[in-house]
């Protein structure tokens, strides 16, 4: 017998991937050739017990939905456009709960032009929310994870850490309402991410399990490491006090989390000064962190070089303090 925390999750997608899954690379969303354009197709859940803590609003949760699954698309560089639900939920559910929840995944939806279809309602012992998004994108424009290369230069959207600095401040007791506002405040990335696609952006990813995590992903999938400047990232304006309050360092907040919905991406270094000019002209907030290369994924920090050992948020695993 193996358990499922002998695996991890990124263990068992593994054996379920290779396995079952034909003709597509792990990427944000799977895709499609429609034509000249890609479609797009993404699924995400949200359970109660591990994505909502006590004190959670509907509204949040219900807009948190709604952006975790156009994040996939926007990783992609796509145009959102359908998306499908499927519900599993406890008897005693009030249904004003379940009304102001779809009505702030709608409203989010609408923010990104996307159209609800229809879902699927279960009964269950506890609260699942599942998602199915599917979107489009001209093949050229589609920003794959497998379009990585070594020698690209690495960049991010925004800022990193706030949803880890909110968790801390809900956890530590420093403020529960702050905490759950920074814990809920992602926004998918879609427009941003066309920008930069158009501007020659090749690999793309959203940070839903934080940096760390996700260039582990890379390098375990498509073999390319990235070397970070510590002193580069992007941290959010909550990440010192949360750093204070908890003992982390700026780095162990801002990279070893998630849930932040911000951009990872590539820009081929001859495509730079365009790439960032671009950016400015278009008021995208961008920074560079690191390039990518054939060797492990490592970090310059006090000085020196280091492996980076840490892998973020990984169901099935222990969870970081
Ligand atoms: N149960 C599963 N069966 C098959 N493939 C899966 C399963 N779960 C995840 N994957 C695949 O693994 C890759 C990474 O998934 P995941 O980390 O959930 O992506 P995301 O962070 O974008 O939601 C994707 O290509 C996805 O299709
Ligand atoms: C109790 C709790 N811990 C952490 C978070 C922040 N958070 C939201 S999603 C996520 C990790 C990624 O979630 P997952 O469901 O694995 O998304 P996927 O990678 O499939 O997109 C984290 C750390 C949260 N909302 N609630
Ligand atoms: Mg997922």
């Amino acid at each position: 017998m193996v358990a499922l925390s002998s695996l991890g999750e990124r263990g068992i997608i593994d054996r379920i991937f290779s396995r079952y899954v034909k003709g597509q690379s792990k990427d944000d969303c799977a895709v499609v050739p429609a034509g000249r354009d890609y479609l797009l197709i993404s699924t995400d859940s949200l359970n109660e017990s591990g994505h909502f803590p006590d004190g959670t609003t509907p509204e949040m949760a219900g807009r948190f939905f709604a952006t975790v699954n156009l994040s996939d698309i926007a990783a992609m560089a796509g145009i959102p456009l359908y998306f499908v639900t499927a519900y599993t939920l406890r008897e005693d559910v009030d249904m004003d709960y379940l009304e102001r929840f779809e009505e702030s995944m709608s409203r989010q939806l609408r923010r990104f032009h996307t159209e609800l279809l229809g879902g699927d309602l279960k009964q269950g012992q506890s609260n699942v929310f599942s998602g199915t998004i599917i979107g489009r994108q001209r093949k050229s424009l589609t920003t794959l994870r497998s379009r990585i290369r070594k020698g690209q230069l690495v960049a991010v959207t925004n800022t990193l850490g706030e949803q880890a600095s909110g968790y801390i401040f809900y956890k530590h007791g420093y403020s529960r309402s702050l905490g759950l506002k920074l814990l809920f405040s992602a926004e998918p990335r879609v427009k941003e991410a066309l920008k930069i696609a158009e501007h020659g952006a090749q690999f793309m990813m959203d940070l839903s399990d934080g940096l760390f995590s996700s260039i582990a992903q890379v390098k375990h999938d498509y073999g390319i490491g990235f070397k970070i400047v510590g002193d580069d990232i992007p941290a959010g304006k909550h990440v010192d006090k949360a750093s204070f309050i908890s003992g982390l360092t700026r780095t162990e907040i801002a990279c070893n989390f998630g849930g932040e919905y911000e951009l990872l991406f590539t820009v081929p270094q001859a495509r730079y000064r365009e790439f960032a000019q671009a950016m400015e002209d278009e008021g995208i907030s961008v920074t560079f962190i690191g390039e990518t290369w054939d060797g492990d994924n490592i970090i310059f920090e006090n000085g020196s070089w280091r492996r980076i050992t840490q892998q973020g948020y990984e169901h099935f695993m222990p969870k970081p303090a």
